[in-house]
């Protein structure tokens, strides 16, 4: 039986330190450090994760803001308000939760946004930091999963992680983290034209799904002893739960926690690492905007 990660304990510990750093950097400053997350539209699982997002920021000292705009909102519109937030002075990270509505070139808006306040590490001044391995915001939900592995002792050394997806958010920015010195894993990358997908993941010391389908990673696709790493979010039709559906990974947990060494659960594994990683760049951001 594996362990289980429990990313909600380790996300309260980030999340105790960046407030540490936040009491700081007001101390220093005279100010506490600013995020405002713009959401556009009413996307329902949107709204609640940057109500999440806002809460969490407000807790570590950090003074959080969500601007709400209607879907309707022009891309004009969504650049003017974007750029208003990178000339303010006071005003340290930028988040524009996606998705973004169809009549909106996301690509447009994520370079709209100052790489200096880009606390989601999704412009591609940042992820070209990312890949040559130089300092940089990096993207949340990959510096969580590198987090996570640190803390509860999962060597990547040497090891070989298969990452199953390839998305900007996640699959490719995390490729390249573990790739960097220091972590110095061995990196396989998987998507949908992948042959023998499940032969590749059964080599993974450092299994990671992101693909986005319910119960993907079956059992015999893990090698006995590897960390299972979930990042899926998955919503499956539960009429016994209040809220009418129950969260989900891309892994078969029961089955695959029978041979798996470790891993992390849904919800209460990635998720929570996602915000305490954005806080953290939120005070780094706002360190790094004083110093020069
Ligand atoms: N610009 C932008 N940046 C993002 O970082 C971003 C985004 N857009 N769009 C959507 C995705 C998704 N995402 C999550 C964050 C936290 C949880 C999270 O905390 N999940 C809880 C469960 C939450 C629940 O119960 O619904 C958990 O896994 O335990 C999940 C997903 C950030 N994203
Ligand atoms: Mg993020």
């Amino acid at each position: 039986m594996a362990e289980i990660i429990d990313g909600t304990a380790v996300a309260a510990a980030v999340r105790a330190e960046v407030a540490q750093d936040a009491a700081a950097f007001q101390r220093e400053h005279g100010r506490r450090p600013a995020l405002r997350v713009v959401l556009v539209g009413e996307h329902a699982a949107s709204q609640s994760y940057v109500r999440a997002k806002a809460r969490a920021a407000g807790e570590a000292g950090i003074d959080a803001e969500t601007l709400a705009r209607p879907a309707d909102l022009s891309e004009r519109d969504l650049l003017a308000l974007i750029a208003r937030l990178n000339a303010d002075d006071g005003v340290d990270g930028i988040l524009v939760q996606l998705p973004l509505p169809d009549h909106v070139d996301e690509g447009a808006v994520i370079r709209a946004v100052d790489p200096a306040k880009d606390v989601d590490g999704f412009h591609p001044e940042n992820v070209g930091r990312l890949v040559l391995g130089e300092p940089t915001l990096e993207p949340c939900t990959p510096a969580g999963i590198v987090e996570l592995l640190r803390r509860t002792g999962v060597e990547t050394s040497g090891a070989h992680a298969v990452v199953l997806g390839r998305s900007n958010i996640v699959g490719k920015p995390l490729a390249s983290l573990l790739l960097r010195r220091g972590l110095d894993a061995t990196v396989t990358v998987c998507h949908s034209r992948t042959r023998d997908l499940p032969a590749l993941a059964r080599q993974a010391d450092v299994l990671v799904a992101a693909i986005g389908r319910a119960g993907f990673v079956t059992a015999d696709m893990v090698k006995p002893g590897a960390a299972v790493v979930d990042v899926g979010i998955n919503r499956v039709d539960d009429a016994s739960r209040e809220r009418g559906y129950r969260l989900v990974g891309d892994v078969d947990f029961d089955a695959v926690a029978d041979v798996a060494g470790a891993i992390t659960p849904v919800p209460g594994g990635v998720g929570p690492m996602t915000i305490a990683m954005l806080l953290a760049n939120t005070v780094e951001a706002a360190r790094r905007r004083a110093a020069v």
